[in-house]
């Protein structure tokens, strides 16, 4: 009917045939689609959700990344160009052709934004200049590539044993080899090869060139040589601390620079030098003012919650914390101080019983060790001893740092009431404040207690830098 109207007049039964035709043609596609796209569809956008899903839960231990190995790339040259000044009623105009743009450097920062080395990845590169162009324009030098880092990343720079070339599996053909370097490092103005044999009483321009180049090479193969080489070993313990890790290479010559007396039109240019390449490890090293170390299910977590705006989970279950937290302790004052909260320790961990002991980089830049003692267990001043061998066996001279013994659980006041006075005698002179975390009993003499000691403890650092200082500047 619609049909009829649109071209006002009634359709012809051969019309009328035909439309149903197309109808039924149509109605059958779109069945057909519908029983085959979900036989189709439906399987692997199931299976892509479930993946998801299963590797959102598996990953959930894996979130937190301190230590990396990546590998920085500066940014190549850019190539310098072969192009000559074109005017009219000049025929044959002077070399104008732009050098190449610097490569960009690699460089790390340290920002109090970021707080894993999770997106590091494992490498990653510099842009590469621009290349020049003709009329004299230079290339752009290449971008930086500025990675960001937690405050805390030590940097250092790894060498790994350079792979020998077995001499069997070195190409013979020496011309082809040299025919290679060339044409890494030059660049011909369109359709002239520069001839490589020398003509009786002609000088070979080419050749000459050649030497130029070969003679910078060698400089800086010596400059390589004889400057000490700094080998990069970096704390980035402050924000905005900055490193180059890497430098881009330098930029290919235009023709103009080729240019003498007898060679007045240079058909030839090079190409940009090759950015550095360099390995390093990134270890993060939480700073906190406080590590908490304790057994697992001492409460430690409990505790930092109790004291601090962090969230971290707690459970009546072993190594429920898998990773660092560092929670804020806010005072009424706006003073402030950082805590961090650990995986548990447990006997043997230095040889990687329980979940090891690798994750004592977090607090072994603590001002102050806390010890987060279970009041309620059977032999508190053990766990202690546990704890201190441990320590020690990760980094002799950890257990002299300043400490604080916590004992926990102290609301379990059947046991706990014997086992403080026990764990006092054997902690000797380390100070013991009994709490309940759980109960947020006893808390607010502990931030105090805190407080005092980490207030204390800035000003002698802050005294001590301005003397390291002062002894630089006399020297
Ligand atoms: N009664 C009592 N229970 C507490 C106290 N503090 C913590 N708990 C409980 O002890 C259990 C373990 O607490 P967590 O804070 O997860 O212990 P953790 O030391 O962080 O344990 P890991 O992360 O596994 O090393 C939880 O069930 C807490 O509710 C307390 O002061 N009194
Ligand atoms: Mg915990």
């Amino acid at each position: 009917m619609f049909l009829s109207k649109l071209i006002q007049r009634p359709l012809a039964s051969s019309e009328v045939r035909l439309l149903w035709s197309c109808r039924a043609t149509f109605h059958t596609t779109t069945r057909c689609l519908d029983q085959d796209q979900p036989q189709k569809r439906s399987p692997s956008s199931v299976n892509y959700k479930l993946r998801g899903k299963a590797s959102q839960k598996k990953r959930i231990g894996r979130q937190f990344i301190d230590f990396v190995r990546f590998t920085a790339r500066g940014g190549d040259g850019g190539d310098g160009c072969v192009s000559f000044h074109r005017e009219k009623y000049l025929a044959k105009g002077p070399p104008n052709g732009g050098n190449g743009g610097r490569g960009g450097n690699v460089i790390i920062k340290s920002s109090s934004d970021e707080t894993t080395l999770r997106y590091m990845g494992s490498g990653g590169s510099a842009k590469r200049g621009q290349n020049g162009l003709g009329g004299g324009r230079h290339g752009m030098m290449g971008e930086n590539l500025v990675i960001r880092v937690p405050v805390g990343t030590v940097v250092r720079q790894v060498f790994r044993d350079k792979k020998e070339v077995d001499p069997e599996d070195e190409p013979e053909d020496e011309e082809a080899l040299a025919q290679q370097a060339r044409e890494n490092r030059w660049v011909y103005f369109p359709r002239t090869e520069p001839n490589q044999t020398v003509i009786e009483g002609k000088k070979n321009f080419f050749r000459q060139a050649e030497r130029v180049m070969d003679e910078e090479d060698k400089y800086l193969r010596w400059r390589a040589r004889t400057e000490q080489q700094t080998v990069i070993d970096v704390d980035l313990n402050e924000p905005d601390q900055e490193l180059v890790l890497c430098t881009g290479g330098s930029g290919g010559y235009g023709n103009p620079y080729f240019l003498t007396t007898d060679n007045r039109s240079p058909k030839f240019a090079t190409r940009g030098r090759k950015g550095e390449i360099r390995e390093f490890e990134l270890e993060l090293k939480t700073i906190a003012d406080i590590g908490l170390v304790g057994l697992p299910n001492a409460g430690k977590s409990t505790l930092l919650g109790a004291i601090s705006n962090a969230h971290p989970k707690q459970a009546s279950y072993a190594f429920t914390t898998l990773h660092p937290f560092v929670g804020t302790v806010d005072y009424v004052d706006d003073y402030q101080l950082t805590v961090a909260d650990i995986p548990g320790l447990i006997q043997g961990a230095h040889r990687n019983v329980g979940l090891g002991h690798a994750f004592l980089r977090h607090v072994e830049r603590a001002k102050i060790l806390v010890y987060v003692i279970d009041l309620s267990g059977e032999t508190p001043w053990e766990d202690l001893k546990v704890l201190q061998s441990e320590l020690e066996a990760y980094r002799p001279g950890l257990t002299k740092r300043q400490s604080l013994i916590i004992g926990n659980k102290a609301d379990r006041v059947t046991t706990a009431r014997e086992n403080l006075t026990r764990l006092q005698a054997e902690a000797k002179d380390i100070p013991v404040i009994p709490v309940s975390a759980r109960y947020e009993k006893n808390i607010l003499k502990l931030t105090s207690v805190l407080r005092k000691e980490v207030e204390r403890l800035r000003v002698e650092d802050i005294e001590r830098k301005r003397k390291e200082l002062e002894d630089d500047e006399d020297m």
